[in-house]
């Protein structure tokens, strides 16, 4: 692979003891942590030698039990569900009202925006191994638990939107129009992006401000923000896809705990001995900031991408080279961008390859219900009075939306306890998204019941597919199922 980046060979010492592996120790105090925090006290993270981590339970669950609701660490909005979700860019609660969602929307599509594909139910929850990710869904999940088709609108749509006019549009974004009903789904107003850059909306202040100190202090192309280059920020947020971007959230988000951390040691070294000197390396601090990261799977992206049906098996090494070179690329416009020196490993090829690996073994579906299809249930559903009133209003709005009524926020986030279970193709537990779980948490429900002691396992791909392409979908995760039902069909 012939691109060298120099940061690589200057830093090589400290990118290696960035990647190593944290001790056993410090993996099981982290996990042991987060179990805490996340209140379930069901599971425990466990290092066998085989498979390296993973997620057992602690207590028996039985069959359609919630056995974990994971936070993500990062997370972002998919760029092509902007045009039809307007939400909380920490959070991902849909913001607003119902009028501006719609107008928002039929306001981007007149404009020639296109929005991303209508929310399917059975894509919701599976391990995103896609290069490009600008939609990973491969409907590989069981409908059985996930009953939303049951709720889909009856009214007889026309196959074309049938457009509304400027005007009408104006009125419901402006908070002239009200629909009827609407005020039973209140959403929270919006908030703007304290760095006034118009591109982050918040659903209150303290998302706002936490989403600030975790990394959009470093993204802001606002009015406040801190990047040295607002015109190389601007072009390198122009080049980056969905995949890039959570590279660039997770630069940000060390870059900036990084800087906490060195801001309460030199508060603390100076409370306690009046000096102001700090650590002048400062590594050790980096290596703290880096800790959540550091605990997810890694490989490098062009060594565990997986090649396109597209490409032949002989030009794999070119592949995987153009792959790199476009890599360094994206990194040589994020450095004009946010470059620090004091977290100069970070924009290493090799730290970069190795964050973009991680989403790719470990992502899953963010997917946060949308209160807009909700609302034409609800109007649906109004005895047939209320109901033929209401829709002689909402009529040409549902008509206008035509069949992307009902598309949720969609994006890709890490869930650090979720990414610790390992796959089998006959799972006890599946990464469901329930109706009451569409709120951007990774939600694993048991599949059977789970006895005390035994690995709480997922399935990464569709295990109803035939043996053979099932070990071909897991090869790009590095490994060969050896799971029961893989024993069975391959003695
Ligand atoms: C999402 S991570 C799961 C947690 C992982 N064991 C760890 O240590 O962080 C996926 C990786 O775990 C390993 N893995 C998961 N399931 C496996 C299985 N059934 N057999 C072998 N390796 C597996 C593979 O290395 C895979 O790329």
């Amino acid at each position: 692979m012939g691109t060298i980046c120099p940061l690589d060979v200057e830093f090589s010492d400290k990118i290696a003891a960035l990647l190593k592996p944290p001790s056993p120790n410090e993996v099981q105090k982290y996990f042991d942590q987060i179990i805490k925090t996340r209140q379930c006290p069901g599971l425990k993270m466990k290092h066998d030698g085989e498979f390296g981590k993973g997620i057992y339970a602690e207590s028996e669950f039985r069959e359609g039990e919630l056995v974990l609701k994971d936070q993500m660490l990062v997370g972002a909005q998919h760029s092509s569900n902007k045009v039809d979700c307007l939400v909380c860019s920490y959070c991902f609660s849909f913001i607003g009202s119902i009028e501006l969602q719609i107008g928002r929307k039929l306001y981007l599509q007149q404009l020639g925006l296109s929005s991303s594909k209508e929310c399917d139910p059975e894509a919701y929850s599976h391990i995103s191994k896609e290069c490009h990710l600008a939609d990973s869904s491969d409907g590989e999940d069981d409908s059985s638990v996930t009953d939303h088709n049951e709720g889909s609108c009856s009214y007889s749509e026309p196959k074309e939107n049938i457009p509304l006019s400027k005007e009408v549009l104006e009125s419901l974004l402006n908070g002239d129009l009200k629909l009827p009903y609407s005020n039973e789904f209140c959403l929270p107003s919006t908030v703007p992006c304290p760095g006034g850059c118009g591109e982050a909306h918040y659903c209150s202040k303290s998302c706002a401000e936490a989403d600030w100190e975790s990394s959009h202090s470093l993204l802001c192309t606002g009015k406040s923000s801190v990047s040295s280059s607002k015109e190389a920020l601007l072009r390198f947020i122009d080049h980056a896809n969905d995949l890039v971007g959570l590279y660039f959230q997770v630069i940000s988000y060390t870059i900036l705990r990084y800087k906490k951390l060195k801001a309460a040691q030199f508060q603390h070294q100076e409370q306690y001995t009046g000096l102001n000197a700090i650590d002048s390396s400062g590594f050790s601090l980096l290596l703290e900031a880096w800790k959540p990261i550091s605990m997810g799977h890694k490989r490098r992206w062009w060594d565990c991408v997986a090649l396109p049906d597209d490409i032949d098996s002989s030009d794999e090494a070119s592949f995987k080279m153009e792959i790199k070179e476009l890599a360094f690329k994206s990194l040589e416009l994020l450095k004009k961008a946010i470059f620090d020196q004091e977290c100069a490993p970070l924009f290493s090829l090799e730290i970069y390859g190795h964050i973009i690996g991680m989403f790719e073994l470990n992502n899953l579906d963010l997917v946060v219900a949308s209160p807009v299809e909700d609302y034409f249930l609800y109007i649906d559903d109004l005895p047939d009075a209320e109901k033929e009133e209401a829709e002689r209003i909402t009529r040409p709005f549902l008509y206008a939306l035509g069949g992307d009524y009902s598309v949720c926020c969609q994006g890709s986030a890490f869930f650090p306890l979720q990414s610790c279970m390992n796959h089998s193709c006959c799972p006890n537990a599946k990464a469901f998204k329930r109706e009451e779980d569409r709120d951007g948490q990774a939600t694993i429900i048991a599949f059977k019941p789970i006895s005390k002691g035994e690995e709480i396992t997922i399935s990464y791909i569709d295990e109803e597919l035939p043996m053979e392409e099932r070990q071909a979908l897991l090869a790009d995760y590095g490994f060969r199922c050896r799971c029961k039902k893989c024993r069975e069909e391959d003695p």
